[in-house]
């Protein structure tokens, strides 16, 4: 059976963000970090997402990765595609949104496709192209502080317009409450104008809804994963639901959603955070004051005393944490690759030592940590809060992971991630 949606998402949280959207909405989901070999066989499923490592690497790497995924998947028989970006839309005037976009739209034969990252459950609207994260303008929020994609420009129509050699326009909210006709009658205005990139503005689930039922001729659509949620929901007819996936089963408690909960394989619990960001922040300081715990410093020897302190802690049935995370004054400027190598290490290590429940807080940090294990796919389970689903992975042993986006969870939810379920 072919699956009716293909989606390339640009890191790994956001792989599993859009995973949890599509399950949501009632469709069986398969998810692969990085693109699987040719002669993969892909269990029944309405939607596969290949979860890669693009958001924050040179633009042609971006662009040949995104395409062989983009390729494959249309080997499967993916009738749509979806590129998946961050809710902040995470760039830099390099790309690698534009790029991605443009490479990926061309193949497809497409003139246009629509730009929105509009995700208002997570509090993230568009207005008149301006991005706000929650009540901020996405400038004023925290995001203007990333350590890779620092996000200093809330108009996605000027910072598209810095990333592609393409026209970038609006589709305005005034529009899109006249409903998907209006929309599809400005987006072909804009196609016939010879625009390329129609960021288009959105509020409220309703708005998204609109935007999907409006773009069904489009072989490409790009955002976060609200509007995946809203083509999912319109491709399985508008029935959305809570969606199960084969293969985890086991009820032992409810997550945030009140979903039921996979069984979780036994073993000691790992937390690795490399995020930097605000919510992150706040929930490392929570965890520490329950768990043995270690910050990880950009500094020579910080690996072999980290891995140390792992043996030293990481008992039987133990909880602990390690970070790098560290609020905007205190951060190791061009230490990026080096703190994601070592937590990539910490967790090799700690499964080698019995870890069996592996929790990763950011995005790169994601890629790191499950490249470093050899995951290479997973059965995506329940959300323990929104946008983060358990996985459970194939290989032997299984491991669970919850790979946290940067920005999402309650405070309490890495501590929560480590307890039985
Ligand atoms: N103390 C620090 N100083 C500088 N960079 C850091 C620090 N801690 C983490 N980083 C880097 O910041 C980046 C955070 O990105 P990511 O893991 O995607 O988190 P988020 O999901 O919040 O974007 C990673 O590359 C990480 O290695
Ligand atoms: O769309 C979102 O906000 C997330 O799915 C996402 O991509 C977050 O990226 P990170 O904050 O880098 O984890």
């Amino acid at each position: 059976m072919s699956p009716l949606l293909g989606c390339v998402a640009d890191d790994y949280t956001g792989g599993t963000d859009v995973a949890a959207a599509y399950r949501r909405s009632g469709l069986r989901t398969v998810l692969f970090f990085g693109t699987p070999p040719a002669e993969t066989t892909l269990p029944p499923c309405d939607a596969v997402v290949i979860a890669l490592k693009t958001r924050s690497i040179p633009p042609a790497e971006a662009i040949t990765a995104s395409r062989q995924a983009q390729d494959w998947l249309t080997a499967q028989g993916a009738r749509r595609l979806y590129v998946k970006y961050c809710s902040t839309f995470d760039s830099t005037d390099q790309g690698n949104i534009g790029p991605v976009t443009d490479a990926l739209v061309k193949a497809s034969g497409a003139n246009l496709t629509v730009v929105c990252p509009a995700s208002p459950e997570h509090g993230r609207t568009l207005y008149q192209g301006h991005l706000f994260v929650g009540d901020r303008p996405l400038a004023e929020s925290p995001m203007r502080h990333h350590p890779l994609t620092p996000m200093t420009d809330s108009d996605l129509v000027r910072v598209l317009s810095r990333q592609t050699p393409h026209p970038v326009a609006l589709v305005p909210l005034q529009t899109v409450e006249r409903g998907p006709a209006a929309v599809r009658e400005a987006l072909d205005d804009l196609a016939a104008q010879g625009v390329r990139h129609a960021v288009t503005d959105a509020l409220t689930d309703g708005h998204l809804g609109t935007i999907a039922r409006a773009t069904t001729h489009l072989p490409v659509l790009t955002g976060a994963a609200g509007l995946a949620r809203a083509l999912a929901i319109d491709a399985t007819g508008g029935t959305g639901g809570t969606g199960g996936i084969g293969g985890i089963g086991g009820i032992g408690g409810t997550g945030g959603t009140g979903e039921a909960m996979p069984e979780l394989p036994p073993g000691p619990s790992v937390i690795l955070a490399g995020s930097c960001s605000a919510a992150t922040l706040e929930q490392v300081a929570h965890a520490r004051d329950h768990m043995p715990a270690h910050h990880l410093r950009a500094r020579d020897g910080a690996l072999p005393e980290a891995l140390t302190w792992l043996e030293t802690h990481l008992g039987q049935e133990s909880r602990v944490i390690v970070h790098t995370s560290a609020p905007p004054g205190r951060r190791s400027p061009a230490a990026a690759p080096f703190l994601e190598r070592a937590l990539a290490a910490v967790a090799a290590r700690a499964a080698e030592l019995g870890a069996r429940r592996i929790v990763v807080a950011g995005g790169e940090t994601s890629g790191a940590v499950v490249n470093a294990l050899g995951v290479s796919g997973a059965v995506v389970g329940a959300e323990a809060d929104r946008g983060v689903p358990w996985l459970l992975t194939t290989g032997r042993p299984p491991l669970a992971l919850l790979l946290k986006s940067g920005n999402f969870g309650r405070p309490d939810l890495l501590l929560r991630a480590t307890e039985a379920p």
